[in-house]
């Protein structure tokens, strides 16, 4: 095994520009069926009430073979102080199966996360779009404000989270505005991003623009939502796995909603981008994603040790 790459390693080298360009990559790659990729498995660890994941994934076309091993403990920042997802990336050579690499896996799923809802807001967000509204003020908030400032410069951003003092800290810190309600923070709206750990609806049909975008990127479990089934049922509705989407998403199996469109399918132009429609993007998260960020991590490292030399 060649390398042992850290988180600062990681955050030293990856970029959102790069990694945007690349996840757009792995959705189309996925979509067009050239990456062997099974649903996650998921163990519950119950006295935590996290669970532990694990997302393999080979894509033989661009020479990917990897997989992310990653717990999810949603009580550790109140309990323990420390980050509610951790992972790890294990990156292997395709032509020999050997291990190359393993890497810190949280700030990936932190930046590839936020990269791919960039992508969908690229293709989705309506026209003249000005307003960001975040729920939620955790470490997604705070990627997705990130990721989603590559596209444009909003005029206005709102943050709502369970508490005032947590939405304020995270709106000072982005530059935007603390609302006391999540109602108050969608109000006008372009694009919208969901980033809770919330088991139950947080955002409602009639607060919203009937031309926003909306990146649902929480409630990763059957019976979790984030997103109340009328506004499910009302929006073009794009997933990033059809085949997890409905195995895996709360948001789409309770309400019944139709999938309109892989990500992958509408980037290909298989499908339309519904740009001046209600859109919403369920994001639960692809092995394909963690690894070809794993790889663009390697590739980036390669390069900035080839920069010293010369
Ligand atoms: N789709 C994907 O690929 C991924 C999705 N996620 C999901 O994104 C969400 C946010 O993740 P992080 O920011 O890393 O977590 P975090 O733990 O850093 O932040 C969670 C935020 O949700 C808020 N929150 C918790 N319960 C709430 C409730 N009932 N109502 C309103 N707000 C509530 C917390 O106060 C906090 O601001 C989680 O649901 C996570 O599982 C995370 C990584 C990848
Ligand atoms: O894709 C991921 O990684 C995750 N998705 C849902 C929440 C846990 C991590």
């Amino acid at each position: 095994m060649e390398k042992l790459i850290t988180a600062d390693e990681v955050k030293d080298v990856l970029q959102y520009d790069r990694l945007i360009d690349v996840m757009e990559k792995a959705l189309v790659l996925f979509s067009k069926k050239n990456v062997v990729q099974p649903v996650r498995t998921v163990l519950p660890v119950k006295k935590e009430g996290g669970f532990f994941g694990v997302m393999p994934s080979v894509c033989e076309d661009s020479d990917i073979l990897g997989v992310k091993l990653v717990t999810f403990f949603p009580n550790n920042t109140q309990r323990y102080g420390v980050a509610t997802h951790n992972a790890v990336i294990v990156m292997f050579e395709i032509k020999t199966g050997l291990p190359k690499a393993i890497m810190d896996g949280e700030i990936i799923t932190t930046m590839r996360t936020a990269a791919v809802s960039a992508v969908a807001t690229k293709y989705l967000a309506p026209s003249g779009t000005r307003k960001l509204a975040i729920l939620g003020a955790g470490v997604q908030a705070r990627s997705h404000y990130h990721a989603l400032s590559k596209l444009q410069k909003f005029e206005e951003i709102t943050v709502w989270s369970r508490t005032f003092d947590s939405a304020k800290k995270c709106a000072d810190e982005i530059g935007g505005v603390a609302c006391h309600t999540a109602e108050e923070a969608v109000k006008d709206a372009d694009v919208i991003v969901t980033v809770t750990a919330a088991t139950t609806p947080i955002l409602e049909l009639k607060w919203v623009k009937p031309t926003a975008h909306i990146n649902a990127v929480g409630a990763c479990q059957p019976d979790w939502q984030e997103i109340s089934p009328e506004l499910m049922r009302s929006s073009v509705l794009y997933v990033d796995s059809k085949e997890a989407a409905v195995r895996e998403s709360g948001d789409v199996i309770l309400s019944k909603a139709e999938i309109y469109s892989e990500l992958g399918e509408m980037i290909s132009g298989e499908k339309e981008a519904r740009r001046e429609s209600l859109t919403i993007l369920k994001s639960l998260g692809m092995a394909i994603e963690d690894s070809m960020a794993g790889q663009l991590v390697l590739d980036l490292l390669n390069e900035k040790s080839h920069q010293s030399k010369y």
